[in-house]
This record gives C-alpha cells, structure tokens and sequence, in this order.
C-alpha cells in the first residue's frame, strides 16, 4: 500500500498492492495494520455502495454530529472524486481537493472527519464503496452547494454538462450558510 499526500492537512491518496494473476487480481482495501503503519489508526463502523450513471452528482455532504471519516474507492467505471477543508482551524481551511478515482488503477482516496465530499460520474456507470468511521446520521447531514462559487471546485464537466442532482443536492447551502468545524 503506498501513501501520497494531498494539499489538503489530513487527505491522502493510497494505492493498493494488486496481485494479479492469469484468473484476474487481489487486493487488501483495507488492513488495519498496513494502514497504522502508515498513519492512519482506523476504526470502521459503516460500509457503503452507491451506483450512478454518468454525469451524476452527490454530494457535496457532511454530518455535524457523527463526523465520518470516509476511506471511497471506486469498483467499476470513474468518478471526480472532491473533499473540502470544513475545520477552520486547518491550514487548508476552504481549499478543495479533486481526483478521479477508477476502477483500473484501485487508487483510494482517504478523507477524514470535517470535510465536504462529493463526486461526479465520468462514465457511463460507477459503483462507489466506501467505509465510514461514524454511522450515518440524516438528522444532522448538510449538503453544501456544489458549485458555490467561493469554493470554486473545477468539475471536469466537458462533455458531461450540467450534473444530475438529488432533490437535496440541488438546494445545497452557499458556502457561508454552510456550517463549519472548530
Ligand atoms: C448516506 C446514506 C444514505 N442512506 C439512504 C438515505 C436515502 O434514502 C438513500 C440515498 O441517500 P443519499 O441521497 O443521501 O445518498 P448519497 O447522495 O449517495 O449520499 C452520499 O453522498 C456523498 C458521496 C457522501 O459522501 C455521503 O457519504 C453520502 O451523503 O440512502 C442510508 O440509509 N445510509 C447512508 O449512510
């Protein structure tokens, strides 16, 4: 498993070692051990998986209460893969971060609690799998507007258009609405 850091304090890439062989390849997505020792001492309490067709948008989210931790991957197809610093007290306060995560290289991206996440579908389908180190909490979860302008998240959005929305998602709150962490 290797370790890249992003610009954002806390947000890391990390790339699996894949064993592949003539029946197709293995995978750890997740060892609590290998993680540790790369910094990362974990506890999971939740996994998830969202399908999507192309040019879908969830997001931007976060829970007040329950922050979680999201450890997102992608299993078939790519996404835009985003989080953004909520934790006014980070280095990288309001910065946004993107990458496309797919499912040939099995690049994972680890975002902590007190960010925004979202992602956006870049082929026809994607399945979506993450763990998540808080359960799930609808009655304190925030959708920020995804295309705010003062987070100015560049959306690969050639070819695509204006992304698909959930009722939610399309009444996301402007960024100076939205709550913040200490
Ligand atoms: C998130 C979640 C949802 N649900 C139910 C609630 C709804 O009836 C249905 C769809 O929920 P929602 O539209 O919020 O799903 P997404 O838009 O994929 O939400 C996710 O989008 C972005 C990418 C995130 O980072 C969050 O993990 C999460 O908010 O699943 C559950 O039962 N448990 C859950 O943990």
């Amino acid at each position: 498993m290797k370790r890249e850091d992003t610009p954002l304090e806390g947000v890391c890439l990390l790339t699996p070692r894949v064993f592949g062989d003539e029946r197709g390849f293995f995978l750890e997505s997740w060892n609590e051990n290998t993680f540790r020792e790369l910094g990362l001492d974990l506890n999971f309490v939740q996994d998830n998986h969202s399908r999507s067709s192309q040019g879908i948008l969830r997001g931007l989210h976060y829970q007040t209460e329950h922050t979680q931790g999201k450890l997102v991957r992608v299993t078939s197809g790519a996404v835009f893969d985003v989080a953004i610093d909520l934790r006014q007290s980070s280095p990288s306060f309001g910065q946004w971060f993107g990458t496309t995560l797919d499912a040939t290289d099995h690049k994972m991206l680890w975002v902590p609690p007190g960010f925004a996440h979202g992602f956006l579908v870049l082929t026809p389908f994607a399945d979506f799998q993450y763990k998540c180190t808080d359960l799930y909490d609808p009655s304190s979860e925030v959708s920020l507007a995804w295309n705010d302008p003062t987070v100015g998240i560049d959306w690969p959005l050639t070819g695509i258009g204006e992304p698909a929305l959930s009722g939610k998602d399309k009444e996301g709150l402007a960024w100076d609405q939205a709550p913040k962490f200490a």
